[in-house]
């Protein structure tokens, strides 16, 4: 693809990757649980991470936020090194499992976060109000987290993520045991926030919600098999739906394919021409 150099005119910050990664690799006990990953995360885009149970999504979503240890490699977030203290409030995490005050009410717990994060005080009911509107969750605000359901109080872990508007923000399966109706709203969250210029990277093992996302990275085994749109991947294996794609990747890759499963990678194409 004949893409022209950037002009003297163009912002860096603008075309810069969220995430850079480069032969990143992770060791955990004795084993390589990531192992030599290269990608790059666009701005601005909602990327979803796919694989299997125990592929490596926890681990990878761990090093971006600078949480994992013994990491090598290149890991670049916000064009700077992963778990740079200074990413700290650009950047927002969400766990699988959810992090709040079970004796605080949804907007205490977030007023909590909203102190710790440093928001101005007078800046903090206001800050509050918004994440809980964009989680859906004002009707709940005053309810203890303890009396909240699981999908209610993932939005609040979520609320929490979205306090200091993040440019990055990780949502490790943030959508696991929801019911369709509440994943549906999530995704239009998901795409309501990068519509405002945030960066997200999704995280799920459920292949039905790859379509979902602008571009995926499909991981198994540690090792990444496709960096690509959901349309690309399809096409390119010629599958109808994302969940046939990965086999066929799984196969081939399983096959020792002449053709390297990371020749889908497209981690440079722009943005809507692939
Ligand atoms: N301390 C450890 N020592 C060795 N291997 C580990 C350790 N912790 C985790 N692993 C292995 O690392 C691999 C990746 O785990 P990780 O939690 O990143 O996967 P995952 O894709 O997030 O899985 P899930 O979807 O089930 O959360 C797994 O095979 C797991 O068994």
């Amino acid at each position: 693809m004949n893409k022209p150099p950037p002009g003297p005119a163009e912002a860096p910050t603008a075309s810069r990757p969220a995430v850079h990664a480069r032969d990143l690799t992770v060791v955990r006990g004795s084993r390589r649980v990531l192992d030599k990953l290269s990608f790059d995360v666009e701005p601005g885009t909602v990327t979803g991470l796919l694989g299997p149970s125990g592929s490596g999504k926890s681990t990878l979503i761990r090093a971006i936020v600078g949480t994992q240890a013994k990491v090598t490699g290149t890991l670049d977030v916000l064009g700077r090194p992963a778990g740079t203290p200074a990413l700290r409030s650009r950047v927002g995490y969400v766990t699988q499992s959810p992090s709040v005050y079970d004796d605080l009410t949804a907007r205490q717990n977030l007023d909590y976060y909203a102190a710790v994060l440093g928001i101005p005080r007078a800046d903090r009911a206001a800050a509050v109000t918004q994440a809980l509107t964009d989680v859906d969750l004002t009707s709940h605000a005053d309810d203890l987290a303890g009396n909240l359901s699981g999908g209610q109080s993932s939005r609040v872990s979520l609320a929490v993520a979205l306090l200091g508007t993040p440019e990055l923000l990780v949502l490790d399966e943030p959508t696991v045991g929801l019911d369709p109706v509440l994943r549906r709203d999530l995704w239009n969250l998901f795409h309501r926030l990068a519509a405002r210029g945030a960066t997200l990277l999704i995280s799920s093992h459920v292949m039905d919600e790859a379509d979902r996302c602008e571009r995926l990275l499909l991981i198994r085994d540690g090792t990444l098999l496709a960096a690509d749109t959901p349309q690309a991947l399809r096409e390119t294996t010629g599958s109808e739906t994302v969940e046939d794609a990965f086999l066929k990747l799984v196969e081939s890759a399983r096959d020792g394919a002449t053709t390297h499963p990371q020749s889908h990678q497209a981690a440079h194409t722009p943005r809507g021409t692939s």
